[in-house]
């Protein structure tokens, strides 16, 4: 699958990127296009490759194969490699690596070095106060909270007014609700601005909330590339339909079009008859049965967690054997089922996906 886009001409263009750590291929031919004004999630399990691709782009790595460009212009490639200060890229993260010493102003302006110091003071206030921390800018970082610290590092790298944002899990340090609100604001900030941004993170709910287009890689290549929705409900394989969290898997073969299951046929239209299929099933995409519903099947509920606002069953229903097919399946917490319940159940096709084994 090519994962370069035709559409407007890409701010940031990386072709055929391959890079090794001895004898580990950390990327194998990664190619992207991030069109200006983007934001990209990079996303995808511990030693993907996601934060070398953002060092390369930084350029905090010399590039051994393939090449990064922005707005045209060759950035590194072999043999190439302009100075990370000189490449108008910004960063932010993990570890924010702010300055113990230096107070939160000081901080901002700290990259605004060929300035008068008048002009970096008022710049940096200014980028202090869209990030919400006019009033703290004279605060050391160990009096601010975690998300304020991450405002700060956030205004430090925009106030250069980089081409291009390089963002490494600049939340996960943060706890639950100051991380989703620090999500909200970002993305705020990096839209209003047309800030063109690549974003690493591990969180699918952090990439479904901030990312005009996800992609998510695998073992050094980009497995699919796609708007939220997209991968959502249109996976390109099995590993893509599990990034959102647990799937339910089964096995079939398809005869007349269909693959038998002990949830009922599920419609094969894009494998031959005879081929052996991969089905995953969303635990979401099995609902209650409406009263009326052609096909439902009984289930047995073994298990209920409430969630909050979802509750998870684990379920079980017939396939012929004694042990019966365990199953897992997620309602509103309103639909909650005690354990032990007997209900019927359907599916919804848009959550079921069929892939060749
Ligand atoms: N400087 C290095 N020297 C040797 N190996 C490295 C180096 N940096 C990274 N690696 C290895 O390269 C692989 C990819 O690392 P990378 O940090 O890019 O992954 P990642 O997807 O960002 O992972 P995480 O989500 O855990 O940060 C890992 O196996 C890692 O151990």
């Amino acid at each position: 699958m090519s994962t370069i886009s035709a559409s407007s001409l890409p701010l940031l263009l990386v072709r055929d990127l391959s890079h090794r750590y001895g004898a580990i291929a950390v990327l194998q031919g990664l190619s992207l296009a991030v069109a200006p004004g983007e934001v990209i999630c990079l996303a995808g399990p511990s030693g993907c490759g996601k934060s070398t691709l953002l060092r390369l782009i930084a350029g905090l790595e010399p590039v051994q194969a393939g090449s990064i460009e922005i707005d045209g212009r060759t950035l590194a490639s072999p043999g190439i490699h302009l100075a990370p200060e000189r490449r108008e890229v910004g960063m932010v993260f993990q570890d924010l690596a702010l300055f113990p010493h230096l107070s939160a102003l000081e901080n901002a302006a700290f990259g605004l070095g060929g300035l008068a110091r008048s002009e970096r003071t008022a710049a940096a206030l200014r980028m202090l106060e869209r990030v919400g921390l006019a009033d703290r800018a004279a605060e050391l970082p160990h009096r601010l909270s975690g998300g304020q610290q991450q405002r700060v590092a956030l205004a430090r790298a925009l106030v250069t007014k980089p081409r291009l944002l390089l963002l490494d899990e600049p939340f996960s340090s943060l706890d639950v609700g100051t991380r989703r609100q620090m999500q909200r604001e970002a993305t705020d900030l990096l839209k209003s601005n047309g800030i063109t941004t690549l974003l690493v993170t591990h969180d699918p709910e952090e990439a479904m909330m901030m990312a005009d287009r996800v992609a998510l890689m695998e073992a050094g290549r980009i497995a699919q590339l796609g708007t939220p929705a997209e991968l959502y409900g249109n996976p390109a394989d099995g590993y893509v339909a599990s990034f959102f969290g647990e799937v339910n898997r089964m096995a079939g073969i398809v005869a007349g079009g269909a693959i038998a299951t002990p949830l009922g046929p599920i419609a094969a239209p894009a494998l031959s008859e005879g081929a052996r299929a991969d089905i995953r099933i969303r635990p979401e995409a099995i609902l209650p049965a409406a009263p009326d519903a052609r096909i439902a099947t009984a289930a047995r509920v073994t298990a209920a967690r409430l969630l909050g606002g979802s509750a998870l069953l684990e379920i079980l229903v017939e396939n012929g054997s004694s042990q019966g097919t365990a199953l897992q399946m997620r309602l509103t917490s309103r639909e909650m089922v005690e354990a032990g319940a007997v209900i019927r159940v359907s599916l919804d096709p848009r959550g079921v996906f069929v892939f060749p084994a």
